[in-house]
């Protein structure tokens, strides 16, 4: 990989088990970031910091990324990866605890841009939150939206709920009149809304 930086978020998530998003959709992600200019972006799952860096990547340099995680660990080592790769405390402020707790207290229609990258079966809230969180025009983005079995629910094979929560999610932003959304094939997908 080109940049050093993020190849080590990559070492680091497959060494912890955080599990970093996978290279194609993070260069899909730079790509939303930087065409829609996002200046401040909400993540859920900052994890070892690869999805953090590819924001930061496409955002513009007054760009602020504000990283939620549960994990103290996975977020110490992104700290110190987005300061090394020179987006120390004024471009990125990671805040540790259960986004179910964290998101309810960021500012309504503060942001351009939601990445959810976190719980599965917390994706129908999340969207809830982001319809909250971003502006007029804001793009939310889950990762993982094609993860799950081929196979499909029946007599052999129970209903998983994380996939169950995905495809509820996706039902969701279909149904919502106000969302512009697009489902891109990248790694394991990311389903893409504009708030209108
Ligand atoms: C798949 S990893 C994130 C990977 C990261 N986006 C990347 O590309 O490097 C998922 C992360 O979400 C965090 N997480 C899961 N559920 C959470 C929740 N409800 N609130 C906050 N963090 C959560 C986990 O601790 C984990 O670090």
């Amino acid at each position: 990989m080109e940049d050093p930086v993020i190849a080590e978020a990559y070492e680091a998530g497959a060494r912890t088990g955080a599990t970093p998003m996978d290279t194609t959709a993070g260069a899909a992600l730079r790509f939303l970031a930087a065409a829609t200019r996002a200046r401040s972006v909400v993540e859920v799952g900052t994890g070892c910091g690869a999805s953090g860096l590819w924001l930061l990547r496409g955002m513009p340099p007054e760009g602020i990324l504000t990283t939620v995680d549960a994990n103290g660990a996975h977020q110490e080592f992104a700290r110190g990866l987005f300061s090394r790769a020179g987006a120390g405390a004024g471009r990125a402020r990671l805040i540790r605890g259960s986004a179910h707790e964290v998101l309810p207290r960021l500012t309504d229609g503060g942001y351009d841009l939601v990445l959810i990258d976190a719980d599965a079966l917390s994706y129908p809230f999340y969207l809830d939150e982001a319809r909250r969180l971003l502006r007029p025009n804001g793009l939310v983005v889950f990762h993982n939206a094609m993860a799950g079995s081929p196979e499909p629910d029946g007599p052999l094979r129970a209903p998983d709920p994380g996939e169950t929560a995905v495809r509820e999610v996706i039902r969701m932003v279909r149904e919502d009149e106000s969302l512009i959304a697009l489902l891109l094939p990248v790694g394991s997908g990311l389903l893409a809304a504009i708030r209108s």
